[in-house]
């Protein structure tokens, strides 16, 4: 019986990042000259990766998203991505779900839409990165989440198997289906829509949960 690989998102599933990326959004539109956005304004802008976040900024501001703007500011972005790292917190009892699942002998990987560098850089910060064989980022292949070569790529570089997908949004569940992938749906984190019509096989609210969610996947393909 082998316990299935373990791909996670990682904004709205592992950590709660949009104190941090609200903060860096804010400090972007100052460089520029605009005005701030509030963090619920800028919630909504995160799932997809940088060119969505920075193309919604500037037609919240009001600006041209395919002018030179978009450009300056998604360079402004990415600069402060890696550095400015205050504000992104794991969610409960993440850490103690992760070290269960090392224990049940689950491969772990990260499969997100935030660039490779800054998805790093806040594993990094916050003493995580150790925990995951692999982590590939927005900008690791060319094309990023909902297009599954993201996931299906993870999935092949852990050594294939049995596998999960944990994610908390619609671009996720998005991926999982068009991988093909058993999908669970963290509730918590930045989904637009109400779970029910997320297609998932399981959803969970508390990391308390999600050792026994998984240990179901293994007795399922043993
Ligand atoms: O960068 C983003 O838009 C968020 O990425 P994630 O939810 O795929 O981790
Ligand atoms: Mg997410």
């Amino acid at each position: 019986m082998s316990a299935p690989c373990v791909i996670f998102d990682l904004d709205g599933t592992l950590i709660d990042s949009v104190p941090a990326i609200h903060a860096i959004s804010n400090t972007v539109l100052r460089e520029m000259g605009l005005a701030e956005l509030s963090e619920p304004k800028v919630r909504s802008f995160v799932g997809k990766g940088v060119p969505n976040l920075v193309r919604q900024l500037l037609i919240a501001s009001g600006k041209d998203p395919d002018g030179p703007l978009f450009a300056q500011a998604e360079a402004a972005l990415l600069a402060h991505y890696e550095t400015d790292l205050e504000g992104n917190t794991p969610y409960p009892f993440v850490i103690e779900a992760l070290d269960q699942l090392s224990e049940m002998g689950c491969a772990l990987a990260i499969c997100t839409n935030k660039p490779l560098k800054p998805a790093e850089a806040v594993l990094d910060y916050l003493g995580l990165r150790e925990r995951f064989t692999l982590v590939l980022g927005g900008d690791s292949l060319p094309s990023r989440k909902p297009d599954p070569e993201m996931l299906r790529a993870c999935h092949v570089r852990l050594g294939g198997g049995p596998m999960v997908y944990v994610g908390d949004s619609e671009v996720d569940a998005q991926t999982a289906e068009n991988a093909n992938a058993p999908f669970v749906l963290y509730t918590e984190g930045y989904r637009h829509t109400p779970v029910q019509d997320l297609p998932h096989q399981v959803a969970f609210a508390d990391y308390r949960m999600l050792p026994g969610i998984i240990g179901r996947f293994q007795k399922d393909t043993a």
